[in-house]
Formats: C-alpha cells, structure tokens, sequence
C-alpha cells in the first residue's frame, strides 16, 4: 500500500543552521503517528515541508503519493497549522463555510456535529477569539471535510482538559473511518493514548521511532518519593537497585527523593514496601528527559538514530 507519507533523507537548512538532517519517515494508511519532540526540534519545519510551504534543502517528500507542493494535494489533506491565521473580519461560521467551498464540501453534517462537539458559536466574530477558542475552529475546519490524512501541528496547545479529550476521541473516531492522522506534539502523555506509531525528534534528527507501547517501556519514569518524618533515606541503597538512576535529593536533607527508573516499577515498590513512606507520586514521564538519557545511553559515539525496534512503518 502506498504510504501517506513518506519522507526520505529530508534535510532542511536556513543558513548555515540545519534544522532537520537526513529524516527518514514513513506514515502508512490508518494510522495515527505521533511525531514528538521538544521545542525547536524541527516538528513545524517538517510539517511545513509536508503540507508544500517550504522545500527540502536535500531529499524527497511525497504525501498522497505525490509532490506537496501541488496545490491539488494540500486540498486534500486537513490541516492545522502551528499558527493559525484566521480572517478577523468574519464569524466563525463565515470561516468554516469559506474553508468548506475550497474543499468542496457538500455534506455538512459532520460539520456542525464537529461545531457541536468543540463547543464553538458560529454567529461568534473571529476577532477577540482566545488561542484555545482559534484552536477549535482550525480543529473543526482540518476535521469536517473527513480527509484520508490529517495533519496536525500541536493541536492540543491551549485547549483545556476536557477539550483534549474531545480532540483524542475526534482522533480516534478519524482512525476507526480508515483516516490517518499526523500529529505533533512535545507532551508525551498527550500523544500516547492514540497514536499507533510514533517518530521522536532531537535536534533536527531522528532519535527513535516505532510503536508507542515500545517507546513507552524504553522511557524512563521519574518517581518522586517522601519517606516519613525519621525515617533513614536510603540513597545508597536506592541508588545500587538495578533500573534506578538519577537518583538525587529534591532538597538538602529533605525527606523528598526523587529518581528516574526503567523498565518494571515491580523492584522499586517491594524495595519501598521496607520503609515507611509519606508520599508517592510518578508524574508523566518528561519527554526530553526520557529521550536525551536514552539517546545518550545508546548512541554514545554518535547521533545516529536507531529505531526502538525493527519499525513496523520501516521509517527510522
Ligand atoms: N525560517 C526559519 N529561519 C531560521 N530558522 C528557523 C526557521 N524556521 C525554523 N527555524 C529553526 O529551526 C529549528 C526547528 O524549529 P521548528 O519550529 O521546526 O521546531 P518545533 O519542533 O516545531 O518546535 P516548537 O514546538 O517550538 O514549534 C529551531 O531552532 C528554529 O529556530
């Protein structure tokens, strides 16, 4: 099957700044594939490439199996940019119309359910919208025409809770009718609910891809700890168990540890079961934490990617 995407040695440079360095990805049909990575990575500078606004120094990119910059393709794929422009003289409705007739969108049903779900007002003038309310008008617009590819750059930024779950089950329902979804994305947590696949960027290169679950298991996991009011703080001993690193106190002669741990957390917790414990937390694991120790650990000679396992999708 053809894949939606297919980057092959992409590079991007302005200057003499490379932005991105020989990207190879692939996004097959049906899926939704999570590309993370943190600020200034190079998500936007790809996803730029992909929707045809700007040109690779050096490779080739095909989405729909063809050349983006052919306005023919773009029509086709829903987009929602970083940045979103938006007419400030029309309402929203104005605006999702407009959007509809450039895409010759007929069945406006979806449409309006979309406008339902995202709680938008179409008689509300564009001009004094928040980041969040901008949001879900460009969701809605990259959306309701159901196109076979989605591409999304952060499209979570500024929606609250209950409106990014909103967007997870739009995904989801985009991937149950057979659309592919790219989103990007710096929040891990975010991305691995739904996306099947995912690419994680460092520096403008490719520092792991594959299924999430994998990323996931390989992705160290910050546990933060309190022991009790006299209670001894074992750091050596935390520091000598097999999974552990990172381990540090949050402050001097505080009861409050914290530590980075892979794989199982089986050992940790008998290890804790020892001891009396105040608090245990284990927030979301930070992705640029999480990747830079693994791309260290892996590539300490080098940069040079490698996938988490063999890829299914055959990007690395
Ligand atoms: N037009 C440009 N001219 C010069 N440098 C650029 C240009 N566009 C992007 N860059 C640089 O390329 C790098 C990658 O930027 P990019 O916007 O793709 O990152 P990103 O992963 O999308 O991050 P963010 O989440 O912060 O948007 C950054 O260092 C950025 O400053």
């Amino acid at each position: 099957m053809t894949p939606l995407i297919e980057c092959t040695d992409v590079s991007k440079k302005f200057g003499d700044f490379t932005a991105l360095s020989r990207l190879n990805l692939t996004v097959p049909p049906g899926v939704v594939y999570g590309y993370l990575g943190p600020n200034g990575a190079g998500k936007s500078t790809t996803i730029r490439m992909l929707m045809g606004l700007s040109r690779p120094t050096s490779g080739r990119v095909r989405v729909l199996g063809q050349d983006p910059t052919d306005p023919g393709v773009r029509r086709r794929i829903g987009y929602l940019p970083g940045e979103l422009r938006l007419d400030e003289r029309l309402t929203i409705g104005q605006t999702l119309t407009s959007w509809g007739r450039l895409r010759g969108l007929t069945d406006t049903a979806y449409r309006d359910e979309l406008v339902r779900r995202f709680g938008v007002d179409p008689d509300r003038q564009v001009r004094g919208l928040s980041t969040g309310n901008r949001r879900k008008v460009g969701l809605v617009g990259a959306f309701m025409a159901r196109p076979e590819l989605l591409i999304l750059d952060e499209p979570t930024n500024g929606l609250d809770p209950l409106m990014q779950q909103v967007f997870l089950a739009t995904v989801e329902e985009a991937r149950a009718d057979g659309q592919s979804v790219l989103l990007s994305s710096h929040i891990l947590s975010e991305v691995e609910r739904v996306a099947d696949l995912v690419a994680v960027l460092q520096g403008g290169r490719l520092a792991a891809s594959g299924p999430t679950r994998e990323l996931r298991r390989e992705a160290a996991q910050r546990f933060h700890i309190t022991f009790a009011e006299g209670e001894n703080v074992p750091l050596a001993a935390l520091t000598a168990l097999e999974g552990a690193s990172a381990v540090e106190r949050r402050r001097p002669e505080s009861q409050e540890v914290s530590l980075a741990w892979t794989g199982s957390p089986d050992a940790l917790l008998r290890f804790l079961a020892g001891h009396r414990i105040a608090t245990l937390t284990a927030p979301e694991p930070d992705l640029e934490e999480a990747f830079l120790e693994y791309y260290q650990q892996d590539a300490p000679a080098g940069r040079s990617p490698r996938p988490l396992s063999p890829t299914r999708d055959g990007s690395q």
